[in-house]
């Protein structure tokens, strides 16, 4: 049987403050890939290791998963108004008539009566079925501003704390912003050493929008950054691990980031980030690598070459994916 030892809250954790004056935990757990194991990781994160905010997402197909996690830890103790739950909309119900039952199925399966966060996870709707990468005629006409309305549907009727988007580029967050009458509070987006991904973030902070930073490590090795040569030197030197300097650089950053682990000891690692910080001549260092192309580029996920409305990883991103000439202060 599975046992955790119940320990109060990171007593170091920091926290954000969203333009709704909610707050975010800095540092949660990403669930992408858990599989079975995000229920014990779920759980032990919170009760063992003091995290307090769990991303998931129903594409992940976790959530009844994460929601026993949760459960437990709430039986552990953990009192669920202390806890940041985010879960995001999943591109086939992408159109208004399916943000609620969606949105029902999430909670459900979380077995949870609210959220405290709601993302649009990807600005695309897709046709049910629709092969990844999608065909032509998968991807259909996505009635964002419809959408957007049942989100904030949900947020004021009390269903989901704050509410928000994920992998947006600049220029489809300015046209939800023409008729938002509830701005997004949080943008999720990839961010790390190899993608800073200065445009959309520096949009978001001047529109006063929480960034938060996904695959915050590389996503399990698709960009080798814990064994990149500046970060373990900067890890050596300050006598921490690479992911740690790599989640405290993006806590410097003024983003809340989210690693993923299902290993207890690196759940554990990855949020001792807390009553130290990276020197400026190595928060520099690691601001200044190459930029490459994104992890998440949708490559695999969106972009058919030869038979797909998105033919290249350019067109996907509005054709924003020019490095950034100088680094944001
Ligand atoms: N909005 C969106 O579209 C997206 C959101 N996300 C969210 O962000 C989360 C994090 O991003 P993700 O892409 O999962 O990748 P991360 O950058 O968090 O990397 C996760 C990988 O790093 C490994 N790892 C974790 N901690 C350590 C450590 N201390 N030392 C060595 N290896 C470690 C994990 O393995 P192990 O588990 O074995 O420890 C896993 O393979 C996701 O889980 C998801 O919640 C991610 C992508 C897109
Ligand atoms: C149903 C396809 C699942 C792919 C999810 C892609 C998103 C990754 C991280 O959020």
């Amino acid at each position: 049987m599975h046992r955790v030892t119940f320990v109060p809250a990171n007593d170091k954790m920091e926290y954000f403050k969203l333009m709704s004056n909610h707050t975010i935990p800095s540092v949660g757990l990403g669930t992408w890939k858990s599989g079975s194991q995000a229920r014990y990781s779920v759980e032990s994160a919170i009760v063992e290791a003091g995290y307090r905010h769990i991303d998931t997402a129903w594409a992940y197909d976790v959530e009844k998963e994460v929601g026993d996690g949760i459960k437990a830890a709430i039986h552990a103790g953990v009192e669920r108004t202390d806890l940041f739950v985010t879960s995001k909309l999943w591109c086939t119900d992408l159109t208004p008539e399916r943000v609620r039952p969606a949105f029902e199925n999430t909670l459900k399966k979380l077995q949870l009566d609210y959220l405290d966060l709601y993302l649009i996870h990807w600005p695309f709707r897709l046709k049910e079925g629709a092969s990844m990468p999608p065909k032509a005629g998968d991807v259909l006409e996505f009635d964002m501003k419809g959408v957007w309305r049942e989100m904030e549907r949900l947020a004021a009727d009390g269903l989901v704390r704050d509410i928000g988007i994920s992998n947006f580029s600049v220029a489809k967050l300015t046209k939800l912003l023409s008729f938002a009458l509830v701005k997004p509070s949080v943008c999720q987006m990839e961010m790390h050493p190899g993608w800073r991904n200065e445009k959309m973030l520096n949009a978001c902070k001047e529109h006063g929008i929480h960034a938060t930073a996904y695959s915050p490590l590389g996503s399990g090795g698709k960009i080798d950054l814990l064994n990149d040569p500046v970060v373990v030197k900067v890890a050596k030197k300050l006598e921490k691990t690479p992911a740690q300097i790599l989640v405290r650089w993006a806590l410097q950053r003024g983003t809340s980031v989210i690693p993923k682990s299902s290993n207890p000891d690196r759940i554990k690692e990855n949020i001792q980030v807390f009553g130290w910080e990276i020197p400026e001549e190595d928060f520099d260092s690691l601001s200044i690598f190459k930029q490459q192309k994104r992890i998440m580029d949708g490559e695999n996920l969106f972009v058919n070459e030869t038979d797909g409305p998105f033919k290249s990883v350019e067109e996907l991103w509005d054709y924003e994916d020019i490095p950034p000439l100088k680094i944001a202060p």
